[in-house]
């Protein structure tokens, strides 16, 4: 097993990565603050991981009482409709402030158990359990809770920090080829915003990666956790450093919501906002045309898109980056690549013109 840390003083927090960790029912129990469980996950992930959560939560005779519910599967499902069945099976088995929420699935059951517990009774204690690439690579870490909203990406939501994150790499083994490649768009983030040897360590390594070969991604998750514990532990809340992982997700996250919530997985929206990202960066002369290419290139070699999906309009683009949460006073910033590999900025400080030439280039219906 590796850990990583997440420094935040007195809210410092591990990350256990292995393969069958969710056996090791000891290191879950030791997180569980209190003499209570709620397990929360999806109808998917319950028929392959709910049964061993639950035993290593009762293992040891530990005493703790375990609760679960089990939400519908899906994106579309990421709404506080949907989280009101947390609030209500919490309430319904009289769970008081001595209870610790146990996040077990993807990102979107990640987010939204996060919520659940930051506001259920004003706020008890949670741990998450990531079983896709995208969430032990990047979701589980660093306290980003929330639900989307018809009219924007994660628009309600709130930062609260897990007591652990537990990784068990094994869980890959059941995840589809179509969500690998979702999660893998964002490890390429981390080479593009901060690490050039993962950047190239990727180009080198894909097919292995492709392939589920065990060595090479416990090598990407803990990079990847390394990344995002770092920027995590400098800039908790966004105020700076923090939002350059909004790489590609002011495209991203206007494709998502203009394609309605699902049908374009968030690691695909993200990565066709990575190129595009990369393609106004290249314009405003920031990167060279060579770093373009290897960045279309490994995004291509993953099996993850390049362009947004037809019927998107610069229109519509628009509509959506307006309301990006890094929106400040109605001037849109945008995160973008500056050269060498490795380099980014977060900026207002490009033409309208070259934005929208980005923006016609890659929308078809335009
Ligand atoms: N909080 C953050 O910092 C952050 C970071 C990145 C993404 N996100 C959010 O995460 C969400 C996307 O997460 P995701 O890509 O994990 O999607 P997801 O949670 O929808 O999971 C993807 C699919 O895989 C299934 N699944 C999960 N684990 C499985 C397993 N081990 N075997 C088989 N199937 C499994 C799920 O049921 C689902 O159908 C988005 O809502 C995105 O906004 C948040
Ligand atoms: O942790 C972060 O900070 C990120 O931006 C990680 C992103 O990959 C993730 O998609 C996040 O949910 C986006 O945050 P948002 O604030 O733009 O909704
Ligand atoms: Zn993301």
């Amino acid at each position: 097993m590796e850990t990583v840390e997440v420094n935040l003083g007195t809210r410092t927090y591990p990350i256990y990565i292995g393969a069958g960790l969710l056996q090791k029912g000891a290191l879950l129990r030791q997180h569980i603050a209190g003499s209570s469980a709620l397990v929360v996950t999806n109808d998917t992930v319950a028929k392959e991981y709910l049964e061993p959560t639950l035993a290593a939560l009762h293992g040891g005779d530990s005493g703790i009482r375990v609760e679960h519910v089990v939400l519908p599967d899906g994106e579309q499902y990421k709404s506080i409709e949907v989280l009101q069945r947390v609030w209500d099976k919490a309430l319904q088995s009289r769970l008081d402030r001595n209870t610790t929420f146990v996040a077990l699935g993807g990102g979107v059951i990640g987010d939204m158990t996060g919520f659940a517990a930051a506001a259920y009774q004003r706020g008890v204690a949670f741990v998450q359990i990531p079983t896709t690439v995208m969430a032990q690579v990047d979701s589980s870490v660093g306290g980003k809770t929330g639900v989307n909203h018809p009219l924007g990406k994660n628009m309600i939501g709130a930062f609260h920090q897990p007591q652990c994150v537990l990784i068990d790499t094994k869980a890959l083994d059941t995840l589809p080829a179509r969500e690998l490649a979702s999660g893998i768009s964002e490890i390429i983030k981390y080479g593009l915003i901060r690490d050039a040897e993962l950047f190239e360590w990727l180009e080198a390594n894909m097919p292995r990666l492709l392939a589920r070969d065990p060595q090479a991604w416990t090598h990407a998750i803990r990079r990847s956790c390394e990344n995002k514990a770092e920027v995590v532990a400098a800039d908790e809340r966004e105020g700076g450093v923090r939002a350059t992982l909004n790489l590609g997700h002011t495209f991203g996250h206007a494709i998502e919501a203009a394609a309605g919530y699902g049908a374009w997985l968030h690691g695909e929206a993200v990565a066709a906002g990575t190129v595009m990202a990369a393609d106004l960066s290249r314009r405003l002369g920031w990167i060279d045309a060579a770093l373009e290419g290897r960045t279309t290139a490994l995004i291509a070699a993953a099996g993850l898109p390049t362009r947004p999906p037809k019927g998107m309009t610069p229109e519509v683009f628009m509509g959506f980056m307006g309301v990006d949460k890094k929106v400040v006073d109605g001037t849109l910033r945008l995160i973008l690549l500056k050269g060498p590999l490795g380099g980014c900025v977060i900026t207002s400080e490009f033409d309208a013109a070259e934005l929208r030439a980005t923006l016609e280039e890659f929308c078809d219906g335009a």
